[in-house]
């Protein structure tokens, strides 16, 4: 459902030059799963993420959703995802149910079919007692929710999810975690970017550990755990992390003295 082979991206940055977010990032993810990208901050979850939902162009590789090139059909990509981050914009002079209306017309709905939908929409996450109250007048746990009935309206089979509990408490994050996991029931395609372990352990079918643009292993948590040998996956993703710094500070000492002056 969503293949990526070799996929790169380069910005040039003022600051700091030219900045590689991913270098040859390859995974699949299929119906009925969901995989994870885990990575610390500045890892390249997020640049992957926007490559799929076609908002940034590759230097290099390919993408694919459900059989569509994000660089030939980004506009077949689109229609086949629905994308979820944590600053998902509402507007708040709409109700619930404008502007999940909104957006399923924006996706080409009307008529019975959009209204079937959304009716099916806000029964699954429960939003029904609070349809026609304004956005602005929603708690955290109901704007959630909201930005995930536009993220399904038009029904997509693919879903992204960049870290989408960050900055809920407890009691929202749990149950959005638990929409995510009933989507993947559904038979939903799900990538689910985070750096919080729990959630990895809890919910990812596949996971893929990234760190400075690059993949360093991945495969189902117990499979890395036997691999690395190392049972406890915050320890084993603290492993992979300082294997590859020592790898990076190996590389730069290396040009460094292929550059250093000749001995007389
Ligand atoms: N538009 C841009 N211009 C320059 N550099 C960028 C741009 N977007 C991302 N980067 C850089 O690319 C790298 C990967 O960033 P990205 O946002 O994809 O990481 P992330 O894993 O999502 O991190 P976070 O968890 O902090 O969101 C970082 O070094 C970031 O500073």
């Amino acid at each position: 459902m969503i293949q990526i082979r070799a996929l790169s991206k380069s910005f040039v940055d003022l600051q700091r030059g030219p900045v590689t977010a991913l270098d040859a990032v390859s995974f699949e993810a299929r119906p009925g799963e969901i995989f994870g990208l885990l990575g610390p901050n500045g890892a390249g979850k997020t640049t992957c993420l926007r490559i799929l939902s076609t908002v940034l162009k590759p230097t290099g590789g390919s993408a694919t959703v459900a059989g569509y090139d994000v660089l030939q059909d980004p506009a077949e990509v689109r229609r086949s995802i629905g994308f979820l981050s944590n600053n998902t914009g509402l507007y708040d002079r709409m109700t619930a149910w404008e502007l999940v209306e909104h957006f399923g017309r924006l996706y080409g709905l009307e008529g019975r079919s959009l209204r079937e939908r959304m009716e099916s929409v806000f029964e699954t996450l429960r939003m029904t007692d609070f349809r026609d109250s304004l956005c602005s007048t929603m708690s955290t746990g109901q704007r959630q929710k909201v930005s995930i009935a536009r993220a399904l309206v038009h029904d997509p089979p693919v879903l992204i999810f960049d870290e989408p509990t960050a900055g809920l408490d407890v009691l929202v994050a749990r149950a959005v975690l638990q929409t995510v996991a009933d989507l993947r029931d559904a038979g939903k395609c799900i990538i689910f970017s985070t750096h919080i372990m729990r959630e990895v352990e809890k919910l990812c079918d596949r996971v893929a550990i990234i760190h400075r643009g690059r993949i360093l292993d991945q495969g189902p948590l117990p499979e890395l755990a036997a691999r690395h040998d190392e049972p406890d996956t915050e320890e084993l993703f603290f492993k992979l992390i300082e294997q590859d710094e020592a790898r990076v500070a190996g590389s730069e000492n290396r040009s460094e003295s292929d550059f250093a002056p000749l001995a007389a």
